[in-house]
């Protein structure tokens, strides 16, 4: 695989499962699906950023009782769902994890930047441990399955925190292969803000075998 000439996330190549996934899911996403998603990620950092009197609250309530009963009276199975299967998409149509949106990549290592916004803040406007766990799961995951590798899945997750990870900043996270054998895949993570190291991870992913899930 050649190093991508310029930043551009849609053009990250997947692998034909992936593919597949990705465009049967965007071929049945309505019109507006992904400005939903976008609100949504929005609302969670609003909500978490918020200190509104008991009015504002009354209204927020109901109005996201409406909308959660507008989506709940189309509920679909797993395999129908739209949810965090745009993968060409930075974030693709998720929002348990903030986008990651890649700028470059090749076989064994990919470049993405990351802003992490309220919701994902822990205290003192210092990202959650956890979340920093997420988005090197993502980064990792992404890597794993790229250049036409069968799909895997995490069973190992090691994160050190080196400094704070800052909330509403860029910040650049870079994934590495680190070895192959067999069906275990070895890879390495580092997160930062500029220059200063926040997290680095190293992660055991497993091909699956066929009919595995
Ligand atoms: C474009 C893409 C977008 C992709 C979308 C964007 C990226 C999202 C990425 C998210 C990825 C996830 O979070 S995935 C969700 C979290 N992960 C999971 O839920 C996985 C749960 N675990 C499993 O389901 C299972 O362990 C499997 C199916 C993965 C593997 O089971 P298995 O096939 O029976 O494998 P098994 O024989 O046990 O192990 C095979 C070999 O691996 C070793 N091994 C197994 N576990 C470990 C371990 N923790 N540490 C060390 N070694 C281990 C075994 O010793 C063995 O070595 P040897 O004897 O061969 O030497």
């Amino acid at each position: 695989m050649t190093p991508s000439p310029e930043p551009a996330h849609d053009r990250v190549p997947l692998a034909p499962f992936w593919r597949q996934w990705s465009d049967r899911a965007v071929a049945r996403a309505p019109a507006g699906w992904t400005g939903l998603i976008d609100e949504l990620r929005d609302l969670q950092d609003a909500a978490a950023a918020s200190a509104p009197p008991a009015e504002t609250v009354a209204r927020a309530t109901a109005l996201l009782a409406d909308a959660r009963r507008l989506l709940a009276a189309h509920t679909v199975a797993d395999d129908e769902q739209l949810y965090g299967k745009l993968l060409r998409l930075p974030g693709r149509g998720q929002t348990l994890s903030p986008p990651l949106r890649l700028l470059s990549w090749t076989a064994t290592e990919i470049v993405g930047e990351v802003t992490f916004g309220r919701f994902h803040s822990g205290s003192n406007d210092a990202v959650h441990g956890g979340a920093v766990a997420l988005l090197f799961d993502e980064a990792l995951g992404r890597l794993s399955d790229l250049d036409d590798r069968p799909p895997s899945r995490t069973v190992s997750l090691r994160v050190e925190f080196r400094s704070l990870t800052p909330v509403g900043r860029p910040l650049t996270v870079r994934a590495r292969l680190l070895g192959q054998d067999g069906r275990k895949r070895r890879l390495a993570g580092v997160l930062r803000d500029g220059e200063r190291l926040c997290a680095e991870a190293d992660g055991l992913f497993l091909a699956l075998r066929p009919g595995q899930r």
